[in-house]
């Protein structure tokens, strides 16, 4: 009898709220191993990452260079996997790093810009390693989405409003982007004007992505993440949203893509592809 390697993680991002959730979830596991947990936050530096994410002691001590780590998952059997939940600010060279060194990324961290996008996408194919790059990992948004681009066949008119906690570091969400992506290249023009209009406040229309769609954001203290996205045509208002309590509801999308990484050769750019 044969037993498979479990596949070695580095969580990149350990000590924040969506990396402690992947602790967690990945620690209990049998097919995982967790090999790593990096964080630039002086205040976790050195402390056991089971203690910080509140699931007991696992030995390992949050540290912050990510290039040591990539090394040690290196050493495993199987190829590792790096989960990144970090900033906008550093995550296109953190999953520049772990290519380079064989280890593939699931990254949730969201604000690459296309351009970034298409780099990474460029350099993973050059390394034939795989790559998921996920701005929503919850499966109620995936299908949000799909009845969004199912109501776009029947509506013209169309704009999108994110909600999001006031620690959030770029806007629009990432997930919005996506959906607006989602929404375009099917053939049609959203949103056709129906007067001459004048913005006499910069911004209070929201920014254009797509196929001229507009996306709203708001961020508070006391929302974690939300979304709508509303269709409108004579005489009728169609709205599907969805809601996030609990940050626990992204990881089974954060499994399941651990898994799948591990076979492919490329990046990948959305949940819905690997489903
Ligand atoms: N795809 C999805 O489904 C989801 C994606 N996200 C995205 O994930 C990202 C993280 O979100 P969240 O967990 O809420 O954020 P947090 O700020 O709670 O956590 C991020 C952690 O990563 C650390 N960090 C930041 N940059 C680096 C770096 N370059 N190297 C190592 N550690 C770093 C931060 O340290 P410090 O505090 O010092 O900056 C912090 O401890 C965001 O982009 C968010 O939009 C969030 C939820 C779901
Ligand atoms: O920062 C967050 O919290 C979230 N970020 C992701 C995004 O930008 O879309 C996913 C989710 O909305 C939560």
């Amino acid at each position: 009898m044969t037993t498979e390697s479990p596949i070695p993680v580095v969580v990149n991002g350990a000590a924040g709220k969506m990396g402690r959730e992947v602790i967690k979830a990945v620690s209990g596991l049998s097919d995982m191993m967790l090999v790593g947990a990096v964080d630039r936050n002086p205040q976790y530096r050195g402390q056991d990452v089971g203690e910080v994410a509140g699931c007991g002691p696992l030995e390992i001590p949050i540290v912050d260079d990510l290039q040591s780590i990539l090394v040690l998952a290196t050493q495993e059997k199987v190829q590792g996997v790096m989960v990144d939940f970090t900033h906008p600010d550093g995550v296109y060279e953190n999953v520049r790093s772990a290519i380079a060194y064989g280890v593939r990324p699931v990254v949730g961290t969201t604000g690459l810009t296309t351009e970034k996008l298409q780099d990474l996408a460029e350099f993973a194919e050059k390394a034939s390693t795989g790559c998921l790059v996920i701005p929503n990992f919850s499966i109620g948004m995936v299908l949000l989405q799909q009845a969004a681009v199912q109501a776009s066949q029947y509506f013209d008119h169309v704009e999108i409003i994110e909600l999001h906690h006031n620690q959030k570091a770029d806007a629009p969400s990432g997930t919005a982007i996506k959906t607006a992506q989602m929404l375009s290249g099917l053939g049609k023009t959203y949103n056709p004007a129906s007067v001459v209009e004048k913005e006499t406040i910069p911004g209070a229309k929201g920014g254009l992505v797509g196929d001229n769609i507009r996306i709203h954001s708001v961020r508070l203290p006391g929302l974690i993440a939300h979304q709508e996205v509303i269709f409108g045509a004579q005489g009728e208002i169609y709205t599907l949203r969805h809601d996030t309590s609990d940050r626990s509801c992204y990881m089974a999308g954060v499994l399941l893509c651990i898994r799948k990484v591990t076979q492919l050769q490329s990046l990948v750019y959305g949940l819905e592809k690997i489903l």
